[in-house]
């Protein structure tokens, strides 16, 4: 524990990770400390009210709709692909309840002590469970003010075995989600004027590796000086994030920050870098940002739906040719594209630059 007057230092204890949230709740800190301290171009602000909204979609008519309303989804679909890299999923048919049981197994996860927390903490980012602060504390430069828990749940199920219902929550909730992530990857497949089932059988969604992302961003006393965390774009197919009623996602759109404001029930859907591969760059990946405020901790929860981890993703054939549509990436299998993602320094499309055809 820490007493007030020696504040942990996350990242700087002889044992590896302290948590953000013990030295955010210590009652010692007035200010960032200086190994926090982000520096954001004052540009950089986020609109709260942008002129375009952010695109809703509406599952039911995905799933359940008349083929007329069915065809207008798809259209909606590829519209919020193409342009945002993002939109809101309502009518997604998952029970309020079990979002709840989840979110709460999550904050009872967070407020485990520290030493129960290190017993998860994991070593390799490829460990199938592991909680930490940051993002990757042997090559961050500034820290972020963030506790995760990642989990992978699919197509082999792990969880921690406390708090008591997390495993049974998680089981239910990252199948349900799959099931989503899968009849929206449907529609944006008919959307590229692919076949429905073209992403799910070219990236083997059977064997679809799918992370569980728990975050929490405690309260900052100088959130301006501080970064939840920092933008990047995801590594997988369709990330689909939930977050405790408190805002503090940011994406990029047209140059300029966005503040998403949610509706509320609706699942946060972003585009990853495996789609922008599979698409050719018709669609992009998107870049996002968490920020911290001053009020209250934010929980956020995403589900990282990717391809399974043996495919080699590359341009969909049918979408390219000799012309003016060459491959614009080269193919990579999934789990190197991960390891390079997971290993490096959280640092917007970097990543993604590796596999593109003009950087090689
Ligand atoms: O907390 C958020 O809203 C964003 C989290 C995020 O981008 C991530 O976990 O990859
Ligand atoms: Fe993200």
């Amino acid at each position: 524990m820490a007493a007030a007057t020696s504040p942990p230092r996350p990242g700087h204890s002889p044992d590896g990770a302290t948590f953000i949230k013990a030295l955010a709740e210590s009652g010692s800190l007035t200010s960032v400390p200086s190994n926090y301290i982000f520096t954001n171009d004052p540009l950089d602000q986020a609109v709260s009210d942008p002129e375009e909204s952010i695109p809703i979609i509406d599952l039911s008519s995905l799933t359940s709709g008349s083929p007329d309303q069915r065809s207008k989804a798809i259209c909606d679909l590829g519209k919020a692909c193409q342009e945002w890299g993002f939109f809101m999923v309502i009518n997604h048919g998952v029970s309020e309840s079990l979002i709840e049981m989840m979110m709460d197994s999550c904050r009872q996860f967070f407020d485990l002590t520290e030493e129960e927390k290190k017993e998860f903490q994991g070593k390799h980012v490829l460990d199938p469970i592991r909680c930490g602060t940051s993002f990757n504390l042997s090559v961050d430069k500034v820290l972020f003010w963030r506790d995760y828990l990642k989990v992978f749940v699919h197509p082999e199920f792990h969880s921690p075995n406390k708090p008591p219902n997390f495993s049974d929550n998680s089981m239910e909730y990252c199948k349900i989600i799959h099931q989503v992530a899968r009849e929206l990857l449907k529609g944006i497949s008919e959307s590229l004027g692919l076949e429905a089932l073209y992403i799910d059988k070219a990236m083997n969604l059977d064997l679809g590796f799918q992370i569980l992302i728990a975050n929490l961003y405690p309260a900052c006393p100088v959130p301006e000086l501080a970064m939840g965390i920092p933008p990047h774009s995801d590594h997988g197919l369709l990330t689909i994030l939930i977050q405790n009623g408190v805002d503090g996602l940011q994406l990029l759109h047209k140059g300029k920050w966005v503040n998403v404001k949610a509706v509320p029930n609706s699942f946060l859907v972003n585009t990853a870098d495996h789609i922008e591969i599979l698409s050719n760059g018709k669609y992009k990946s998107v870049m996002h940002r968490a920020v911290v405020n001053s009020e209250v901790a934010r929980i956020s929860l995403a589900v990282a739906n990717g391809p399974s981890l043996d495919t080699v993703v590359r341009p969909a054939e049918e979408l390219v040719d000799d012309g003016d549509n060459q491959p614009a990436y080269v193919g990579m299998k999934y789990r190197e594209y991960l390891q390079l993602q997971q290993s490096n320094q959280l640092d917007g499309k970097s990543c993604l630059d590796r596999v593109m055809v003009s950087c090689n």
